[in-house]
């Protein structure tokens, strides 16, 4: 994974440019995916996912800056010759072909031979357990066996690039477990490249190499699972990736007799020992007294002692426990592995650990800190 297969550089897409109706729906774009890579475009709704996304394929038109895919300028391109495969949100299959055909149509341009052809599209069917709708027409099959069929016309496909687009959108939670696993392996056992839109986080872990987290059209972070969970770049990311998504605090932040002392709302410190901060990270706090702090939901301990807080709810999920308490002025939520029961109204001490700590510039929101350490 070392060659840069697509290179997006200085990218943005406006709709209705110059109208009062204008959207500049994303914006400088710059992303680079190795060959081999799986990237994952993930955020809310109308953030720019599938602009971009239609961009690449040559769906929607570039409105300012370019893309190469296997060292070629292919942004003023027609679709078809950009060596694109794309399975589509809306499937778009032939209505007049079966469902074997409709996978099938995508090898023509390959001149395989007709055993060939019919051994692929058996294997790709198998895998997106579709053997059984082989022979019926797409409108004779429900939404989400149209969506398989779709996706598996793309993966069959030998092209530079594979786009999905909310691959899995129509399928049941079951199915798109088991589904995740064997695309992931089809792709890459095969070495092939893919970018998938998707707004589902679990779907992002699962499937991508990195994932790029947008939002209103700006790319926000463009990094591995881990360090988008363990590093985030920003206040955005930090509280968007995650679930429950991050505790997040206010806080003045000073220096008192040897301690880093964070001061929350509601009158609640969290003070430390100097030495669990890096002297450098000491010395950017310090010049920055209103900072945001921000710690995730599983890493908030629950002890006798601590900042006090008061238990506004206790839900236990099946497999894990989320506590919710007011705590400095707001509310911190816990989550705990076992069934841990508390009453609403019960006071609790919360410890938050200094390595568990991300710190913010509040007026930026850019990281400043992950645990003791400069971001
Ligand atoms: N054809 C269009 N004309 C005008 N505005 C558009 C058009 N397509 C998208 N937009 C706007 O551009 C922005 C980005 O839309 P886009 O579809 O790329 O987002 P998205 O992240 O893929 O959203 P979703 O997950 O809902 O598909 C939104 O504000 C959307 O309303």
């Amino acid at each position: 994974m070392s060659k840069a297969m697509l290179n997006l550089q200085a990218v943005d897409k406006f709709y209705n440019p110059g109208s009062v109706h204008e959207v500049h729906a994303v914006q400088g774009l710059d992303m680079a995916v190795a060959e081999g890579e799986i990237v994952a475009l993930l955020g809310s709704s109308g953030c720019g996912k599938t602009s971009t996304l239609r961009m690449i394929a040559g769906f929607e038109e570039v409105s300012k800056g370019s893309i190469q895919l296997a060292g070629r300028d292919i942004h003023r391109l027609a679709p078809a010759k950009r060596n694109v495969a794309m399975a589509f949100e809306g499937y778009s299959l032939y209505p007049p072909l079966t469902v074997q055909e409709n996978i099938a149509f995508a090898l023509k341009s390959q001149s395989l031979a007709k055993d060939a052809v019919a051994r692929q599209v058996a294997e790709i069917a198998q895998l997106l357990e579709i053997e059984e709708v082989l022979e019926r027409y797409p409108s004779s099959i429900s939404g989400g066996q149209q969506q398989r069929v779709s996706l598996g016309r793309a993966l069959i496909r030998s092209a530079d690039l594979h786009l999905l687009d909310e691959p899995m959108g129509q399928l049941e939670p079951q199915l798109r477990a088991l589904l995740r696993g064997r695309i992931k392996h089809f792709i890459k056992e095969r070495g092939l490249t893919a970018i998938l839109v998707t707004h589902d986080q679990t779907e992002a872990n699962a499937l991508a190499d990195r994932i790029a987290v947008m939002e209103e059209g700006v790319l926000q972070q463009f990094d591995t699972p881990a360090n988008l969970k363990n590093r985030p770049a920003n206040l955005f990311t930090g509280a968007f990736i995650g679930e429950p998504p991050m505790n997040v605090f206010d806080a003045e932040v000073r220096s008192e007799a040897g301690r880093l002392v964070f001061g929350l709302g509601g009158g609640v410190t969290l003070d430390y020992a100097e030495n669990e901060f890096s002297l450098a990270l000491r010395a950017a706090l310090l010049k920055k007294p209103q900072v945001t702090i921000g710690v995730r939901p599983h890493a908030v301990r629950i002890t006798d002692e601590g900042a006090k807080a008061e238990i506004t709810a206790n839900q236990w999920l099946g497999d894990q426990t989320h506590i919710a308490a007011r705590f400095a002025g707001g509310a911190i939520v816990s989550v705990e592995h076992d069934r841990t029961r508390y009453a609403k109204g019960e006071t609790i001490g919360v410890a938050l650990a200094s390595e568990d700590l991300h710190v913010f510039d509040t007026r930026s929101g850019m990281a400043i800190s992950h645990g003791g350490a400069l971001a």
